[in-house]
């Protein structure tokens, strides 16, 4: 469906001028390779800066890459960009281009501009604005709405004039919990009744580990890991999260909750340990049984999840333990 060989990018530096620092040459992707297959929600995830925004903009033909190649549905899309847009429906972060429309108008214009007939774009927009719950704002202009009405707004455009490929960059940013199980319900159904492709760029772990079928990780412009969420997890399935809080302070005077201390991120009175199982056995028996239980509010032991192989890769990526 999708395939991504070597694509690089760097942005250059640019030179500081009265009292504005420059900023040195970025390499936003650094020899990406990826293959999303047909019907698959694909997830791209890794930390701010990592490339992920930078990566879907070559895929969708609006950034050229310094190098590589990108193939979608057979067309090469850095030679031939403006085929990209017959291919795919692209939700970026900003709207502008949408804003001074209503919503019912935005969705209409989308389809009318992929080619639909007048009637067709009406009926689609109609099946659309009613799946989404947009009914009730369907005549606010889009600039007018919140933050996350508006994102709701333009994926609903994104849907008009359905394309075999959605690559949707943070489609639920800001949006409340209805919106969300819309947008994801509607993903669903797309894939499930016509086999539409789903590329997601996301932080998200949590809410994305439910939707994703595969997920790469992307981390300084290169991938360092690209499996299925349970394939993933399993890289860190010798591990179980610890997580202790604490009523007031640890009881760092006692010597096994300071020698625990060691491992654990801490985050106000919380503190998150990944452990070996006996290891966290082990933790527990200090903290429950001996002088510290005085000391304990809470905690929990839980198997591990997405986010933390997010974090164990990002971590090892940083200390140069994970190369691809
Ligand atoms: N137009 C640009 N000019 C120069 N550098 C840029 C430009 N756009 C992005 N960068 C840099 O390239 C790197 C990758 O940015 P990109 O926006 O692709 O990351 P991202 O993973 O999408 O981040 P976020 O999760 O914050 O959206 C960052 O270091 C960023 O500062």
């Amino acid at each position: 469906m999708c395939a991504v060989r070597g694509l690089t990018k760097t942005y250059p530096a640019v030179r500081g001028r009265r009292g504005v620092p420059g900023t040195p040459e970025v390499r936003a992707t650094d020899g990406v390779e990826l293959d999303v297959r047909r019907g698959e929600i694909f997830g791209l995830l890794g930390p701010n800066g990592a490339g992920k925004s930078t990566l879907v903009r070559q895929l969708t033909g609006l950034l050229r890459p310094d190098a590589g190649s990108v193939r979608i549905l057979g067309h090469d899309i850095v030679r031939h960009p403006e085929l990209a847009s017959r291919v795919l429906a692209y939700l970026g972060q900003e709207s502008t281009a949408l804003d001074e429309l209503t919503v019912a108008l935005a969705a209409e214009t989308t389809g009318r501009l992929r080619g639909l007939p007048a009637r067709r774009a009406r009926a689609e927009r109609d099946a659309v604005l009613e799946e989404l719950g947009l009914g009730p704002i369907a005549d606010k202009p889009l600039k007018k709405l919140s933050g996350g009405q508006r994102r709701l707004a333009c994926f609903a455009a994104a849907l008009v004039g359905e394309r075999p490929l959605l690559v949707l960059d943070e489609p639920t940013t800001g949006m409340d919990p209805v919106a969300r199980r819309a947008v994801w319900a509607a993903v669903d159904r797309r894939r499930a009744e016509r086999g539409t492709t789903v590329l997601l760029v996301t932080h998200n772990v949590i809410e994305a580990e439910t939707v994703l079928d595969r997920v790469a990780v992307l981390d300084r412009g290169r991938v360092i890991a690209c499996d299925t969420p349970a394939g993933l997890k399993e890289k860190v399935a010798g591990e179980v999260r610890v997580e202790l809080v604490w009523r007031d302070r640890a009881p760092l005077e006692v010597p096994e909750v300071a020698a625990l201390h060691a491992r654990a991120v801490e985050a106000g009175r919380r503190w998150t340990l990944r452990l070996a199982p006996e290891e966290a056995r082990a933790a527990v028996a200090t903290v429950t049984g001996g002088a510290a239980f005085a000391a304990l509010d809470d905690f929990t032991l839980a198997t591990p999840s997405l986010e933390d192989v997010y974090l164990a890769l990002g971590g090892a990526a940083r200390q140069g333990l994970v190369r691809t």
